[in-house]
Formats: C-alpha cells, sequence, structure tokens
C-alpha cells in the first residue's frame, strides 16, 4: 500500500478549455449573472427569449410531445415521467434560437446535440440526475464515438408555472423557479475538466399548471457530422 496513492482522475485538457472559454465569454456579457455558489458555474440570463418566440416552442411540443426517455438502465419508473420531443434545428421556428444559444455560450454549433422540448404536467417530474455521462456505464462507448461528454447545457422556461416545477441543485444548493424567456447554462465539468458531481439537479413535480423547457446540451467534440 503506499500512503498516497492518488485517486484516478478524470481531468481533460479539452473539457478544461471547453469550460473555461464559454465562462470567460458568459462573464463578459453584460446580459449574463452567474449564480451566486462556488460548487458549479451556473449562469442565468433573463429573458433571453421573448413571449412569441417561446409561445411557437410552445406549440411544437404541444405538437410533438412523448414520453421521456433515459439513457441509464438503472433507473426507475417514476425517475423522468415528463414528455419530450426533438427540436429540428434547421425548421425556421427553431433554428433561430438554436444558433443563438450556440452563439451565446461561444461553441461551435455542431457540438451541440438535437435540442430537446419537454412538457411536465402536475405530478411529472425528472428526478436528480447529472448531465454528464457517467464512463462507467454501458451506454458510454457509443457516446464517446458521437461527440463524447457533455460540456454545457443550456436550459430555457418557456412559460410561468403556477407551482413547483424548480430546478433544484440539492448540492450545489440552488433552485430556479421556471420563469418565460429565462435561460440558465451551467458547466457540467469542474475547472480541471473532471464532471462535477455538485451538478446533481432536478426538475421538481409540477404541482399546478404545465411547465415547458427546451434543453440543449453540448459536447466536448461534434456531434454533428458533417
Ligand atoms: O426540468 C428541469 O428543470 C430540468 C431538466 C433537466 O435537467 C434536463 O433536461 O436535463
Ligand atoms: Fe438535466
Amino acid at each position: 500500500m503506499t500512503l498516497f496513492a492518488k485517486k484516478p482522475t478524470l481531468a481533460s485538457p479539452v473539457r478544461q478549455l471547453a469550460g473555461a472559454t464559454t465562462a470567460r465569454r458568459l462573464e463578459a456579457n453584460p446580459a449574463i449573472k452567474r449564480a451566486k455558489i462556488d460548487a458549479a458555474q451556473v449562469y442565468y440570463h433573463l429573458d433571453f427569449l421573448n413571449p412569441v418566440q417561446c409561445g411557437k416552442l410552445v406549440k411544437l411540443i404541444d405538437a410533438n410531445r412523448r414520453p421521456s426517455t433515459l439513457l441509464s438502465d438503472r433507473a426507475d419508473d417514476g425517475f423522468r415521467t415528463s414528455e419530450s420531443c426533438d427540436m429540428d434545428r434547421w425548421s425556421p421556428d427553431v433554428r433561430p434560437t438554436d444558433e443563438a444559444i450556440a452563439s451565446l455560450l461561444g461553441i461551435d454549433p455542431s457540438h451541440g446535440e438535437t435540442m430537446q422540448g419537454q412538457r411536465y404536467a402536475p405530478g411529472q417530474q425528472f428526478r436528480a440526475h447529472h448531465d454528464y455521462f457517467h464512463q462507467g456505464e454501458s451506454y458510454w462507448a457509443a457516446m464517446q464515438a458521437s461527440g463524447g461528454q457533455r460540456t454545457w447545457t443550456a436550459m430555457i422556461y418557456l412559460n410561468d408555472v403556477e407551482e413547483g416545477g424548480a430546478t433544484w441543485f440539492p448540492q450545489a444548493g440552488i433552485r430556479v423557479a421556471p420563469k418565460r424567456g429565462l435561460l440558465l447554462a451551467w458547466n457540467n465539468m469542474n475547472p480541471d475538466g473532471s464532471p462535477n458531481d455538485k451538478t446533481l439537479h432536478e426538475g421538481m413535480p409540477v404541482v399546478r399548471g404545465t411547465k415547458y423547457i427546451v434543453t440543449k446540451w453540448f459536447r466536448e467534440g461534434a456531434w454533428l457530422k458533417g
């Protein structure tokens, strides 16, 4: 036994750079505020979308929604009970928002997965999870081949919700109530590029009303094959 055996580290220069480059860009934007927590880099932008833009996306979600899915095979039935849909990045109602998010974060649009629309009725939720991929799980090889690890997440609330539906980061200690047009973005990695387990978060159950959001996950490499 060695006294000072190091734990294996998942530090990564590529993910480290992705974190620092986007953080620098967000911090230079006067419309962006950083959440006052140290455990993770979480930023927000009020009124990123206007009510008309939000309304168009809500309509698309309503028209295309189907039960949400999960990557992990260990999760139980009640884990993610919302409905989701793919938001076609080339559609004229989606493209401006899709490109505006990538530009806000300063990430090449090809690193962005297809934006997901999500709808939560009362009682529906997305229990605590990480957006980054757990590299020990069986899906990891496929994810590696499709752009690798997820770095940044951007989410936009498309409506106000009467009660419930907050996004809660229990370990980082913030809870964000849905607000129409509000964009929330966070780095899923630590400053050294290793996965930040304190980014654990959940979409709390909606109590009254319906919650609509779009989520955009960015990869360390190109997800879109050109
Ligand atoms: O619904 C929420 O507030 C969180 C959604 C979420 O965590 C996700 O889409 O990855
Ligand atoms: Fe998430």
